[in-house]
């Protein structure tokens, strides 16, 4: 890393993606590393302006997710990180257990910060956040689709409640008109929080110059947390982004995400690419078998059409989850490692593209490759970027890591025009 190091621990695969595309578009040469890295041979070249490291801590048990992120915030520190920005999801994605408190905790801990931001906002993707109150699209969180989510179901929307049933510390909030007097003027509202004894200060954002004023008033921060669009608000600098060139063999999608853009998406693809739903009855029947069956359905769909994309899906409608409903989160995991055997299994059978929808599902997904660092290319949509990386089994492949609620209707079409 050269230059003004910037560091990141997220809290699963996509938000990295995410963050990292956000900083990539602000000029920054950006990479992901794939789980805690080992040592400075993980930074490939090395010559990065700034590194997410990618963990798959959303729905960890809480001491985990703290070991884990001080580990990965400890390295990048030990790098020259002078920053180190705590990345969780726009919509706060978690329990009253954590894993946003806890991570935040030990992170100020790791840093040394008197206070920290809470930024989830990002109003190019419809989070906003407005006397703490966050919204998805207009919508209180709580009445969003979040409220139903499989893991991490959001039933209260206002951002310093949720958080302080998480943390030790006292949490602050400057509201909207603290950040419309400017950057000085938020400073100072900042400051007198830490002083008031709150060390993670929750800050309303709501327009994306918001973002512009608190990444300035933020700058010397040892610390910030947030969903991805406060590195909007950070000064572009000049470097170009990377394009990331085709891979000549199949493209395959692997959607295990639940939320409500995906569903869309799975239907606008549906008929117009080669598609198979995950049925999770014949998936806990005869497990190894029904797997070899899908990669026998797309092998043959590619051996007529190579290029033609094909879709595995687990989640069309609600019902979907409805049936799968009292197995709990017994579901979800099987779920995700049927993603993961898959993806596995379809890079043996030729696929090079990959585009994975969701969260959990693409930590599960990249581990299984065993891929361990990503390039960040061109940029799809808000928070989605194309991304290359080498399995472990020394394969280049191209991916495209969701967010569940991120990407216009025709993603699963459109995507594969990025590539040049
Ligand atoms: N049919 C299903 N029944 C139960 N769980 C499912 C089903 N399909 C997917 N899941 C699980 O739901 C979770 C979705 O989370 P994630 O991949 O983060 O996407 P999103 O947050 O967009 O919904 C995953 O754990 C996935 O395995
Ligand atoms: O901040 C966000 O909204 C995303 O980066 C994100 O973390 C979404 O998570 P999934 O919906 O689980 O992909």
């Amino acid at each position: 890393m050269t230059g003004q190091r910037l560091g990141a621990v997220a809290d699963d695969f996509t938000g990295a993606t995410d963050l990292a595309g956000n900083w990539a578009s602000r000029g920054l040469r950006t990479s992901v590393l794939l789980g805690v890295p080992e040592d400075s041979s993980d930074l490939g070249g090395g010559d990065d302006d700034a590194v997410v490291v990618a963990l798959k801590t959303r729905s960890a048990p809480p001491q985990e997710a703290r070991d884990l992120s001080v580990r990965a915030g400890r390295f990048l520190l030990e790098r020259g990180c002078v920053q180190l920005y705590d990345k969780y999801c726009s919509t706060f994605d978690s329990t009253p257990r954590g894993n946003i408190g806890p991570v935040a905790d030990a992170l100020l801990e790791l840093t040394g910060a008197d206070r920290a931001v809470v930024v989830p906002s990002f109003p190019d993707n419809g989070r906003t956040v407005y006397q703490g109150h966050l919204f998805v699209g207009g919508t209180l969180l709580h009445e969003s689709p979040m409220k139903d989510h499989p893991l991490t179901p959001m039933r209260d929307s206002h951002v310093p409640r949720l958080l302080a049933a998480q943390t030790r510390h006292h949490v602050g909030l400057v509201t909207l008109d603290r950040v419309e007097g400017g950057p000085d003027v938020l400073r100072r509202a900042l400051d007198d929080q830490a002083r008031a004894g709150c060390r993670l200060v929750v800050v309303d954002a709501v327009r994306p110059r918001d973002l512009t004023t608190i990444a300035e008033a933020t700058r010397s921060d040892r610390l910030v947390t947030g969903g991805s669009g406060l590195a909007l608000g950070m000064p572009r600098r000049a470097g170009e982004r990377r394009a990331l060139r085709s891979v000549p063999g199949h493209r395959v999608i692997l959607s295990g995400s639940a939320s409500t853009a995906t569903r869309e998406q799975v239907r606008r693809a549906a008929g117009r690419v080669t598609s198979v739903r995950l049925d999770v009855e014949q998936l806990l029947a005869r497990p190894s078998a029904y797997l070899a069956q899908l990669v026998d359905a797309l092998s043959a769909s590619w051996r007529a059409e190579p290029r033609r994309p094909a879709l595995v899906y687990s989640v069309a409608s609600t019902d979907d989850l409805r049936r799968t409903r009292h197995l709990g989160t017994d579901a979800s995991r099987l779920v995700e490692d049927a993603h993961a055997q898959l993806a596995v299994a379809l890079s043996d059978a030729g696929a090079t593209e990959f585009l994975v929808a969701g969260g959990e599902t693409s930590g599960a997904v990249m581990r299984a490759l065993g891929v361990r660092r990503l390039a960040v290319g061109q940029a799809l949509a808000p928070g989605v970027s194309w991304l290359g990386g080498t399995t472990a089994a020394g394969r280049h492949h191209n991916f495209v890591l969701k967010s569940g609620n991120f990407g216009s209707p025709d993603l699963f079409l459109t995507a594969w025009e990025a590539l040049v």
